[in-house]
């Protein structure tokens, strides 16, 4: 039976969706290390374990310290990894294309997730493990340093503190239990996802779009790897010379 479209209540007008739930109803790519938690096997036991969220809430877990560290000790190496495309879920490692050509920019960049790019052209990696759930702060207790290169999948020692690996790296006294946390802007120039900080620290910058955005006088109070600061460096001549 047709329904008299005369009699119907007008429908009110619908807000536009949030950039917020724009982003929640983006499918998430899935990257290739996504734990069970139902039958979770920490991928460092002794030094973090991940805390899962509510079940359905998407990135509501973190990831706790097992014991404690003091400020300047290497928690980890970060080997192992994946070659990556930008994703929520990916790191940078080397700058864009478009940006400085260093001794370490990258050729093409890899379009999935199991791209096998040489690793000494990766510009994005995916971390792999447990490592995955470490959430951003804008007062980070650790610091992501992948100047350098990878560490080799070889190093049995955990907390190898060999010069010129990637790794992760105290920035504060942490003790057991406390959530582990990195400023996504010292790996990130120009963020897939941006997001509403919910750091709830001091510092907070509110929302988290990569270095790209930040300024430099800011940036300075965070370590920060070589390639956002030689993306960096070019962005102030670029805005340099538009002002000549
Ligand atoms: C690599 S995941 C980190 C783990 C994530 N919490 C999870 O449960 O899968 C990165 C995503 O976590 C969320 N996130 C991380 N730090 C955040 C913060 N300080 N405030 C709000 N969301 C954050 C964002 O959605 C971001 O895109």
């Amino acid at each position: 039976m047709a329904v008299a479209v005369a009699s119907l209540p007008t429908p009110a007008p619908t807000p536009p969706p949030t950039k917020q739930q724009e982003l929640k109803k983006r499918k998430q790519p899935q990257p290739p290390y996504l734990p069970n938690r139902h039958d979770y096997h920490p991928t460092h036991p002794s030094l973090f374990r991940i805390e899962f969220g509510p079940e359905g809430e998407e990135f509501g877990s973190c990831l706790r310290a097992e014991r404690a560290f003091a400020k300047g000790e290497i928690l980890c190496p970060i080997r192992s990894t994946l070659p990556g495309t930008k994703a929520y879920s990916s790191v940078q490692v080397l700058p864009d294309p478009a940006l400085p050509s260093s001794s370490r920019a990258a050729t093409s960049r890899p379009t999935s997730f199991t791209t096998a790019a040489p690793a000494s052209t990766r510009r994005h990696i995916e971390l792999n493990s447990d490592l995955l759930y470490v959430n951003h702060s804008c007062d980070p207790n650790v610091v992501f340093d992948v100047n350098g290169r990878e560490a080799e999948p070889s190093e049995q020692d955990e907390r190898a503190t060999s010069d010129g690996r990637w790794r992760v790296r105290a920035e504060k006294d942490i003790a057991k239990g406390e959530i582990l946390t990195f400023a996504y802007f010292s790996t990130e120039w120009d963020m897939d996802q941006p997001f509403h900080c919910l750091c709830g620290t001091k510092r907070c910058l509110g929302t988290i779009q990569g270095a790209r955005h930040i300024e430099q006088g800011v940036l300075d109070g965070y370590f920060v790897n070589d390639h956002i600061l030689a993306m960096k460096a070019l962005q102030r001549e670029e805005q340099e010379q538009q002002h000549q």
